[in-house]
């Protein structure tokens, strides 16, 4: 008897053990899988981007309410747009952590980068079954699938039509319904329009965060659409209204370069010494050439300036 529950005892509390042990792994603590809180992607938000009013807002509004919606009409599909280093990869990536686990992310999201999966003009109809093959393989297996589509403006014309299907407002196609997915489009076509707006506001001595969306969200599309020779060009999905939001990215001023070598310098665990800080910032390159505004590279090059600085 004694030696039987002792057995039994061993084995409850081994179950419980691998059970927490193995959901704390897959979920985190407190984590579920395919839901985002809120206040911790606000928090994440602030603490990392910097000088994107704008784009911030809209994620934050429209994909927890998307992702809260048991029945969406259609998948929510982001276009954001802007010059290089401003943070459009990074907000992705940032978003998709607070939505999924490392071990869910390998299931749930697929980045696909134009120049680097579809390098060739004369391959396009091929780039186009496995551009299809892989959002069906992928909602089929993780309904709640996240999309990155990375230089979208570099892809061949029409290739980026191969999805439309997928985004548009049907049941389900074979058997399969695409609705609860996210597909994020990233593109520097509109770049020129937001910094003109941006510039605009500088030259009035306006604080860039006035700019609302409905200032700029047109030009940026209209942009995109007419850039010949990309992979927005006349594309369908813009036309047929496919894309819920066309999202800004402002270009980086000096302050925010300054911003991103700070918490750059803080994420190495040094202090944010503000003379190294101005150092690097004055370092980059700027924009237009006789104001001198807008970092050439936005905030991409701060790490390897941090690393010939450290
Ligand atoms: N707005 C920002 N706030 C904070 N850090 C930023 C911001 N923009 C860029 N960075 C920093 O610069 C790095 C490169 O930015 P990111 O790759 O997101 O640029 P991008 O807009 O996607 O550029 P590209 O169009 O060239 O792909 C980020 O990993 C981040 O460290």
């Amino acid at each position: 008897e004694p030696i039987s529950i002792t057995v039994g005892t061993v084995s409850v509390i081994t179950g419980l053990i691998s059970y927490y042990g193995l959901h704390n792994y897959f979920w985190g603590s407190s984590r579920v899988e395919g839901t985002v809180n809120v206040t911790a992607l606000q928090l994440d938000f602030e603490k990392n981007i910097f000088g994107q009013h704008l784009a911030k807002q809209v994620i934050i509004k429209a994909v927890p309410r998307f992702l809260s919606n048991e029945n969406p009409k259609k998948p929510l599909a982001l276009s954001l747009h802007g010059w290089t280093g401003t943070g459009k990869n990074y907000i992705s990536q940032i978003l998709v952590n607070n939505i999924y686990s490392e071990y869910m992310r390998k299931k749930c999201v697929r980045t696909i980068v134009a120049t680097l999966h579809f390098p060739h003009a004369s391959h396009i109809q091929e780039y186009k079954d496995q551009l299809q093959t892989l959002v069906r393989s992928s909602v089929s297996d993780c309904e709640r699938s996240i999309f990155i589509f990375d230089e979208i403006d570099k892809m061949h014309p029409g290739l980026i039509d191969a999805i439309k299907p997928f985004l548009d407002y049907y049941d389900h196609i074979d058997g399969v319904s695409y609705r609860k997915a996210i597909f994020i489009f990233l593109s520097n076509a509109g770049g020129e329009k937001i910094t003109e707006l941006s510039l605009k506001f500088w030259r009035a001595g306006r604080d860039r965060e006035e700019i609302k969306l409905s200032d700029v969200e047109k030009d940026v599309y209209l942009s995109a659409f007419n850039k010949k020779d990309s992979g927005y060009w006349h594309s369908s999905l813009i036309d047929k209204n496919l894309i819920d939001v066309f999202v800004p990215f402002f270009p980086m001023e000096f302050r925010h370069v300054k911003m991103c070598v700070k918490a750059e310098l803080e994420r190495r665990g040094h202090d944010a010494d503000e003379e190294i800080t101005i150092a690097i910032a004055k370092d980059m390159t700027y924009y237009p050439s006789g104001e001198k505004v807008y970092s050439v590279k936005g905030c991409k090059t701060v790490s390897t300036k941090l690393d010939l600085f450290l």
